[in-house]
């Protein structure tokens, strides 16, 4: 069955003590928030005092994918705030060695992110250091979009070459993710969906929640 990580950039901000505690009541495994800056994405969202605010609300992971420019400069601050795991782009950065040790040495794990147009050889140096590989299944950027039907085929190569050299990180899935293409998902190797709108803009999340594993199950 595989891990569901709501995203909150979908829930009621003015209500996210209220959908995090829901999500966790959901049996949801990690909490998934998205940090825009307006610069590598085209959008703004939450930013270190979020995830500060949300630390002490829920005893789920806090996973935080960060969409910015030059994410060496804020991921200390981030694992300050209290985020369990770090995600960064391997587009947004110089030096994504460097930012992932940093994420380590924070005492948050790490993650690396590829954007659906980065090949799987612009991460291959840094999976050893990994915790986590994120593939886009949609652009970053925004909630609500439609899954990118050729992502299957390359999480299945991550899958692949994950099993040749024995490495042991999580493959998490982030876009367009509903009970349908989770399933496409899980069957090509994925280990943890992201999902955000399809919980979210329901009337019951809870179900939602639930209905992604038992795709999967
Ligand atoms: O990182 C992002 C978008 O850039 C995501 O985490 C979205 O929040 C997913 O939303 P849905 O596609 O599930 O609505
Ligand atoms: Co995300």
């Amino acid at each position: 069955m595989i891990k569901v990580a709501p995203s909150i950039l979908s829930a009621d901000f003015a209500n996210l003590q209220r959908d995090v505690q829901l999500a966790e009541k959901a049996g949801a495994d990690s909490i998934h928030i998205d940090v825009m800056d307006g610069q590598f994405v085209p959008n703004l969202s939450f930013g270190m005092k979020t995830v500060a605010d949300l630390r002490p609300v829920t005893s789920l992971t806090l996973d935080c994918h960060l969409m910015i420019v030059e994410p060496e400069h804020f991921v200390e601050q981030f694992a300050k705030a209290g985020a369990d795991l770090i995600g960064v782009h391997v587009e947004s950065t110089r030096h994504i060695y460097h930012v992932l040790q940093l994420i380590k040495q924070a005492g948050a794990k790490a993650e690396v992110v590829v954007n659906p147009g980065t090949p799987l050889s612009m991460i291959s140096e840094v999976l050893p250091l990994v915790d986590q590989v994120l593939i886009m299944t949609v652009n970053p950027g925004f909630g609500g979009q439609h899954f990118l039907e050729p992502m299957p085929a390359k999480i299945k190569a991550l899958a692949a070459i994950k099993q040749e050299h024995g490495y042991d990180f999580d493959i998490q899935v982030d876009g367009g993710i509903n009970a349908t293409t989770v399933k496409q998902c899980y069957d090509a190797g994925a280990t943890v969906a992201v999902a955000g709108s399809f919980v979210f803009d329901s009337s019951d999340p809870a179900a939602r929640i639930q209905d992604i594993k038992v795709a999967t199950n």
